[in-house]
Formats: C-alpha cells, sequence, structure tokens
C-alpha cells in the first residue's frame, strides 16, 4: 500500500497531516487526513473516525471541529477521510447533496454511481487498513464519529460492524434516509428508486429495528436552532426506535445552536470522552 504526504504540521505535541493515495475500492485518488497524538511516537494508539457531511471534504473537521487538543490529551488518532470519489473521471451532480462531496456512506449498486462510489467498503475495509500500516494505530481499538450525513454513515457503519468498532456519536446525523429529503433522494440514485429493500440497509433507524440493540449508549448531540432539524434529520424517530428496542442512547438537544462547525466544536471534547472510556475499557 502506497500513499503520498501532502503536509504535515505540530499539533498538540502531535502531528496533524494530509494524506494522499490510490483507492482500488473508488477507482481513484483520494485524501484524508490524521491526527497523530503525542503517545503514538511511543506506542500504538486507538482510532477515531470522524466522517464529515454534505459539501465537505478531509479537510472541513480537521480545521473546524477543534478535537486536536483533546484528542492529544487522550492518546486518540483521528481520522478524518473525504466524503466521496473524486476526480474528472469520477461521476457528479451539480447539486451539491448529490455526487461529488455527497458519497452517503454506502456502496451504490445503479449506473453510472455503482463503478465509484463505494464509500461503505472503503471506510470500513481499505483506508483502516492503509491507516493500520501507515501510522501507530491499533485496529483492535476503533470507534467512529460524523456530522450529518456523516452522523448517517457513523450510525449506519457501527450498527452493521458491530466487533469492528467500540462505540459511535453523531453530531446533527440524518437518522433515517428513507424519511427524508436527502436521504431519499441519494438512496433512489444510489440504489436504485425500484430498489427499497436495499434502502433499509443504510438507514440507522431500520437497522437498530431490524437488529436490535447494540450493547453501548450511543451519544448524540443536536441543535434545536439547526435549520435541517424538522425535515431531514428528525431526531425524534431514531429516539422512538430506541426506547422500541432497548437501546442506550443520550440524545442531548442543545438550545441555541445550529448546523455547523461552530456547534460541533462546542460539543466535541465530550465526543472524544465517550469514545475515549469505550476504548481503554
Ligand atoms: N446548502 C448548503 C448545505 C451544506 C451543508 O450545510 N453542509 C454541512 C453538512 S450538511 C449534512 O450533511 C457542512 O458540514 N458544511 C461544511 C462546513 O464546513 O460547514 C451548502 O451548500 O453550503
Amino acid at each position: 500500500m502506497t500513499f503520498e504526504i501532502i503536509s504535515e504540521a505540530g499539533s498538540f505535541g502531535g502531528i496533524q497531516g494530509y494524506y494522499k493515495h490510490r483507492s482500488a475500492v473508488l477507482g481513484c485518488d483520494m485524501r484524508f487526513s490524521v491526527y497523530q497524538p503525542p503517545a503514538a511516537q511511543h506506542h500504538d494508539v486507538p482510532i477515531l473516525w470522524y466522517l464529515s457531511g454534505l459539501t465537505c471534504t478531509e479537510d472541513n473537521a480537521t480545521v473546524k471541529a477543534g478535537f486536536q487538543r483533546m484528542a492529544s490529551e487522550l492518546g486518540l488518532m483521528v481520522v478524518c477521510p473525504d466524503t466521496s470519489p473524486r476526480g474528472d473521471d469520477v461521476p457528479n451532480d451539480d447539486a451539491y447533496d448529490m455526487g461529488q462531496g455527497a458519497g452517503f456512506y454506502l456502496d451504490a449498486t445503479s449506473i453510472p454511481w455503482k463503478k465509484n462510489f463505494r464509500m461503505y467498503s472503503y471506510i470500513r475495509d481499505e483506508l483502516p487498513a492503509l491507516v493500520s500500516s501507515m501510522f501507530a494505530a491499533d485496529e483492535t481499538r476503533q470507534s467512529i464519529t460524523g456530522h450529518s450525513m456523516g452522523g448517517h454513515g457513523a450510525l449506519t457503519l457501527f450498527l452493521k460492524n458491530r466487533n469492528k468498532f467500540k462505540s459511535v456519536s453523531a453530531f446533527a446525523p440524518i437518522v433515517s434516509p428513507t424519511s427524508c429529503p436527502w436521504g431519499q433522494k441519494a438512496l433512489s440514485k444510489y440504489l436504485g428508486a425500484g430498489n427499497k429493500d436495499e434502502w433499509v440497509d443504510y438507514d440507522a433507524c431500520a437497522l437498530l429495528e431490524r437488529d436490535g440493540a447494540a450493547n453501548v449508549n450511543i451519544l448524540i448531540d443536536q441543535g434545536l436552532a439547526d435549520p435541517f432539524l424538522q425535515d431531514q434529520l428528525m431526531p425524534e424517530l431514531f429516539e422512538d426506535v430506541c426506547a422500541k428496542v432497548g437501546q442506550d442512547v443520550t440524545l442531548r438537544r442543545q438550545e441555541g445552536y445550529d448546523h455547523s462547525y461552530f456547534f460541533i466544536a462546542s460539543f466535541i471534547e465530550d465526543h472524544l470522552r465517550h469514545h475515549h472510556k469505550a476504548l481503554t475499557t
């Protein structure tokens, strides 16, 4: 496995780096960022995956979430992947919520998307293998978080890979893509409008209902001033399914916070502590 260093900079005693590699799964060059805490100079450290939302790249959370200070203190490696395959040879769409920048963390089955749009397999298999081979990362201790579309990615990847990830959290996640306009558009194009049986495989509420509760506490923060709250995010749907199946969830409704990285930066410390606890006990 080969990769290229784009840049590396000291941060809170560790290293904040940007990297590039050729993805066999996605069929294009991909960029990602990795924060290596100081502890990684001495031993393998646990990994926290951060999945970003619509329109984002690996850069948004890296520069705006403010996770480096606490990741340094707790000894967590934080990896931020891009949100979709990219490039001139990769299909795209003029809309911000489809195509490049909007991979929805699924494996597409429809033409023209299915050749490249395989973010589920990329995040679950290819990128972890690369990161473990490149850095002092403990592959046996991984957790996952994300924002909005990335919160959907974190919840669904966790629920389908309960032995791979020790914990999950999310900021303003899309909890039920089958029930909201962003998700319905993406699922109908990536998986096919007539293939609704496949849609449930990428819907956190449906997965929880189908597979039952996971043996962890799920932490979710949701801003009450979020413009997407009522039409796209609908955390009450997740809360209802959690109650139905007995899933332990901490859903915090935060007064005065919107959908931006100001919201994420305000609560990122709590999420890092949530994952650190699960990764070290
Ligand atoms: N129309 C807007 C919508 C894009 C947006 O709000 N993106 C969010 C994620 S939304 C759900 O996945 C985001 O994280 N934006 C990047 C940022 O740095 O804030 C638009 O096109 O901007």
